[in-house]
């Protein structure tokens, strides 16, 4: 039986107590693994999707900033949308690519977290993209909004329970490599998991193996297949010198990075900073999805103490709304070769 408190779960895990899943004696004194969700409570926030949706998605995207639009109102509490033109600076997004769209606010699904960012809508939508069934996160959950990372990456998981098995994430991203021009794209090749560095990770507690395994590599977390083949599309699009590959890594936010921080994350050979993504692409590997991620280049990281610019939000959503028929070509175009050529989730 699962108890409800404003969200969170007190249902029991799958080998919380007892013997873990690795074998070791499992005493538990996070008083936070309590609360995270089970197996079967996600089971039921999928099983209220599937009674609204009547396919199933294979193809989730993950909107950054910017790129998931900005500002909804919700009419009685219905699952039913109204955006406010003159509130919402975007005329579209991602998930706007969608055909015949449902689009399911996340304050109607039970046990989904709230969004609480400008920038990121908070709905779930569904439709077809080239041809193929998908689901766009409008809005995700970022760690600085107060959420733990295995909060913030609960929607990978039930994406994956709802039959996803390509996940596209997007975020928007400060430039550090000095290549990086505000507007470019990063293709995500690998990412460093500062947070992680602290023992902060989104698979932290007991591990149910029936989404993963305990110890999952990470050496190939982003498809070198993908990473090509939009390297492709990009060229035949036009944008092949707004392209580019690099690493990313991500801090908890919410404030931008000092000169010190940058300087240290350009020297451990990051080349693009956000608050975000790295959790998600860990939760989606760990659960055997193929993963292709990139990064909007948003502003260009201040590096000098000499340099007065500062980063803004605003800045970051102004950027995201120029180029956002570039990554939506981009992304359309690219999921017809990936299908096209039938590539395979990690593990078969
Ligand atoms: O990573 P996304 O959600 O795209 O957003 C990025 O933009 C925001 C800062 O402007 C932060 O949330 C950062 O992570
Ligand atoms: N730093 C962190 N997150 C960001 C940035 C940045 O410069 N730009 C967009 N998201």
């Amino acid at each position: 039986m699962s108890l409800k408190l404003n969200g969170y779960h007190n249902a029991k895990l799958s080998g919380q107590n007892g013997t873990s899943t690795n074998g070791h004696a499992n005493k538990i004194t996070d008083p936070d693994i309590g609360h995270r969700y089970t197996y079967e409570v996600l089971v039921e926030t999928v099983d209220f999707i599937k009674s609204r949706v009547p396919f199933e998605p294979v193809v989730g995207i993950i909107c950054g900033s910017g790129l998931g639009k900005n500002q909804i109102r919700h009419k009685n509490a219905s699952d039913i949308l109204y955006l406010f033109s003159e509130i919402d600076p975007f005329t579209g997004s991602l998930a706007e690519c969608l055909t015949s769209p449902i689009e399911i606010s996340y304050t109607t699904i039970p046990n989904f977290p709230q969004s609480t960012v400008k920038g990121h809508a908070g709905s779930l939508v569904f439709g077809h993209l080239s041809g193929l069934p998908t689901v766009c996160m409008k809005g995700r959950f970022h760690y600085y909004e107060g959420y733990p990372l295995w909060k913030c990456c609960m929607p990978v998981r039930v994406m994956k329970l709802l039959g996803v098995t390509h996940l596209i994430i997007t975020n928007a991203a400060g430039g550090l490599n000095p290549k990086f021009k505000v507007g470019d794209i990063m293709f995500v090749n690998d990412h460093i998991n500062i947070m992680g560095f602290a023992g902060n990770n989104p698979l932290q507690g007991p591990n149910d193996e029936r989404f993963g395994p305990r110890f999952p590599p990470m050496n190939q977390a982003y498809n070198r297949t993908i990473i090509n083949l939009a390297k492709k599309v990009a060229k035949e699009i036009g944008l092949a010198d707004r392209v580019h590959e690099g690493v990313y890594t991500c801090l908890g936010g919410p404030n931008f990075e000092t000169v010190a921080e940058l300087n240290m994350l350009k020297m451990l050979g990051a080349d693009a900073v956000g608050m975000s993504t790295v959790h998600e692409v860990i939760t989606a590997n760990h659960c055997n999805m193929t993963v292709f991620a990139f990064s909007l280049i948003t502003n260009e990281c201040v590096v000098h103490y000499e340099t007065e610019d500062e980063p803004s939000h605003e800045e970051v959503m102004d950027v995201g709304k120029q180029r956002e028929d570039s990554l939506k070509q981009l992304v359309t175009e690219l999921l017809k070769e990936v299908f096209h050529l039938g590539i395979t989730t990690r593990r078969g």
